[in-house]
């Protein structure tokens, strides 16, 4: 039974980049931050990120044991660098989304992480909203609202992750609390980095375009982005969620172009998908504020400056970690659960009433 008032917890999470685990401490009640606590990395070795790659796609546990071994080592090297942790909040690896369809795959025990940590670990966070009608994702916009109080923004602000996908957060900080019907809305953007980094392993054999340097060098391809802005997916009113790879077309479609033009095509990819995304807000942002590790990459990161009619920063203009904003997310997340309190919404994952969601694996065996 967690204790009463702010606890420490740790949040983890293995994104859709598949670069590796994000650690960070939370102190929180569940409901306001009370302050962040010290946070680490683990990147995936060339061979781990091979294979959670070979399993995309993957939805029965018994046939992804090898990436979920993966994970659960990694994430267990990472978490016992902690100490005096309350509970934790362990995301797994999503190696298939299909919300409308066959559900949401995260793969990892959490039971096996909290019988060798010792703490209680909270986990698959997603499935519950998904058979409630749930789109399963994004399920940082909670915590994205909390934010914006620790922030004290007093107009609407916008927060953008730029992970493998992309997925923003409008809210409205002058709500109380973010299942109220106008607190915020949240949804997928569209591909970020998963196309990028994906063209950069199989041309250069590195794992990104570091800082955007070979998409500067490059031309945008007009035709390839009106054919992939024509994708029903961006009419489609919000919530809505996407997998890794939803977008195969666009990266056949830059195949036959050079890398620095396949590169600035797909950068304008992300910045033509989130001006679509802005245009779905109930109103324009004051200040749209990125995370996630695409905002590290220059040639996009001006992309996006020139494009919106609204400010455009990095987290850390506001003092916070762009590197581990979903690491406390599920830190944050893993601690509503243990209070019974709602972790999606309709205005988040589009399921009919805010929702509880998160099972919770005691340290302890059970007696049977
Ligand atoms: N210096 C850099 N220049 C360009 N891109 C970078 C740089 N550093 C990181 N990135 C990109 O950010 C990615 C990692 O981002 P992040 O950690 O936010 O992904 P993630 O945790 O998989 O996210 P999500 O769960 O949101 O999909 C890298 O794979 C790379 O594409
Ligand atoms: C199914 C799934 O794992 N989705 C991820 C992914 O990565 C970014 C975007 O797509 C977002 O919807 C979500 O992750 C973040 C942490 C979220 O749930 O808010």
């Amino acid at each position: 039974m967690l204790q009463a008032g702010v606890v420490r917890a740790l949040g983890t999470m293995s994104g859709t980049s598949l670069d590796g685990v994000d650690a960070a401490v939370l102190d929180t009640d569940g409901q306001q931050i009370f302050g962040f606590g010290p946070s680490d990395y683990r990147a995936y070795t060339a061979q781990e990120q091979a294979v959670l790659k070979a399993h995309l796609g993957c939805w029965q546990t018994d046939d992804c044991v090898q990436a979920s071994k993966i994970v659960e080592e990694t994430h267990i090297a990472v978490m016992q660098l902690f100490d005096v942790v309350d509970i934790a909040g362990f995301h797994g690896q999503t190696l298939a989304h299909d919300p409308g369809g066959r559900g949401t795959h995260q793969c990892g025990d959490g039971t096996r992480l909290a019988q060798t940590l010792g703490y209680p670990v909270v986990w698959n966070f997603r499935t519950a909203d998904v058979a409630a009608g749930g789109q399963g994702a994004p399920l940082a916009p909670f915590y994205h609202f909390a934010l914006a109080k620790w922030i004290k923004a007093d107009a609407a602000v916008a927060f953008l992750n730029l992970g493998g996908v992309g997925n923003i957060t409008w809210i409205d900080p002058a709500c109380d609390d973010p299942t109220d019907p106008g607190a915020l809305l949240a949804f997928d953007t569209g591909p970020a980095n998963a196309p990028m980094n994906d063209l950069m392993r199989n041309r250069l054999g590195k794992d990104y375009d570091a800082d955007g340097a070979i998409a500067a060098q490059g031309r945008c391809d007009d035709a390839i982005i009106a054919a992939f802005m024509a994708h029903p997916y961006f009419s489609m009113p919000a919530p809505k969620s996407l997998d890794r790879d939803a977008f195969k077309t666009l990266t056949q479609a830059v195949s036959a172009l050079s890398d620095a033009d396949a590169l600035a095509t797909l950068v304008q990819a992300v910045v033509r998908s989130v001006m679509a995304a802005c245009a779905q807000c109930p109103r324009l942002p004051q200040k749209l504020f990125v995370t996630g590790g695409g905002r590290r990459n220059k040639t996009l990161m001006s992309g996006l400056a020139d494009a919106l009619p609204c400010d455009v920063a990095a987290v850390e203009a506001v003092g916070l970690d762009g590197d581990m904003i979903e690491a406390q997310a599920f830190a944050y997340l893993a601690v509503r659960t243990a209070r019974g309190l709602p972790i999606s919404s309709p205005q988040t994952t589009g399921v009919a009433h805010p929702m509880t969601g998160g099972r919770i694996a005691s340290a302890f065996k059970s007696a049977d």
